[in-house]
């Protein structure tokens, strides 16, 4: 059964070459962790980092993030899209043991009802170990809409992965289980 005390850890992951040199403010990872602890009522401990672009340093970080801080939830954002260096569905492949394709399907169709170009995104979610990953386009904006299309599967997601429990505030986003556990 789940432990129903310890907080869920949560990382943030940006995927962003200007983020990470400083070219710009991150605005992603704040972005999303405001989201997080706005939606999210029980305990959880949340980690950002910024990594720029590449198939290899985004495996890596993500790597670190499961095996060995025992992430229970990974939000990732950037990188996703068509230009050379988006390579942040590489790394995923490389490092998921099963993917949940239905999460990308259905971020694509809530930003498509925002951007035409939301088609552009290889946005997915997958798993590693007791890990859920989310990834999600870089536009900042794109952290609510995409969120908020997909959320209410993840508590129980990641009670079938064997990840920490988590509760949402209903007003924001009603957890969906099943099986009452
Ligand atoms: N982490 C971020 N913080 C703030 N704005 C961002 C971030 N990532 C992307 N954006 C904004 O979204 C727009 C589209 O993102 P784009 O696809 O170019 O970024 P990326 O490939 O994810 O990151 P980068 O080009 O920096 O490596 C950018 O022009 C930028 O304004
Ligand atoms: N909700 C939302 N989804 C979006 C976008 C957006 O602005 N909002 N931008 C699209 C664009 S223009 C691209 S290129 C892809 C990939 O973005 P990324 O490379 O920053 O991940 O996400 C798409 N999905």
């Amino acid at each position: 059964m789940t432990d129903r005390t310890s907080p869920a850890h949560i990382a943030i992951l940006t995927v962003s070459d200007r983020a990470a040199s400083g070219e710009y403010e991150d605005k992603g990872g704040p972005g999303a962790e405001g989201w997080l602890r706005d939606t999210i009522t029980s305990p959880i401990e949340v980690i950002r980092q910024i990594v720029p672009d590449g198939r290899e340093i985004v495996a890596e970080a993500l790597r670190d993030l499961c095996d060995n801080q025992q992430a229970d939830l990974i939000l990732v954002t950037g990188g996703t899209g068509p230009a050379p260096r988006d390579l942040t569905p590489e790394a995923i492949a490389d490092i998921a043991h099963r993917e949940y394709p239905g999460f990308g399907e259905e971020m694509r169709r809530a930003s498509l009802l925002e951007v035409p170009t939301a088609i552009l995104s290889r946005q997915t979610a997958v798993s590693r170990g007791k890990t859920l990953i989310i990834t999600i386009p870089g536009k900042p904006s794109a952290i609510a809409t995409c969120l908020n299309a997909v959320f209410a599967a993840v508590p129980y997601c990641l009670d079938l992965l064997g990840a920490a429990y988590i509760e949402t505030d209903p007003a924001k986003i009603k957890a969906f289980r099943p099986k009452a556990k």
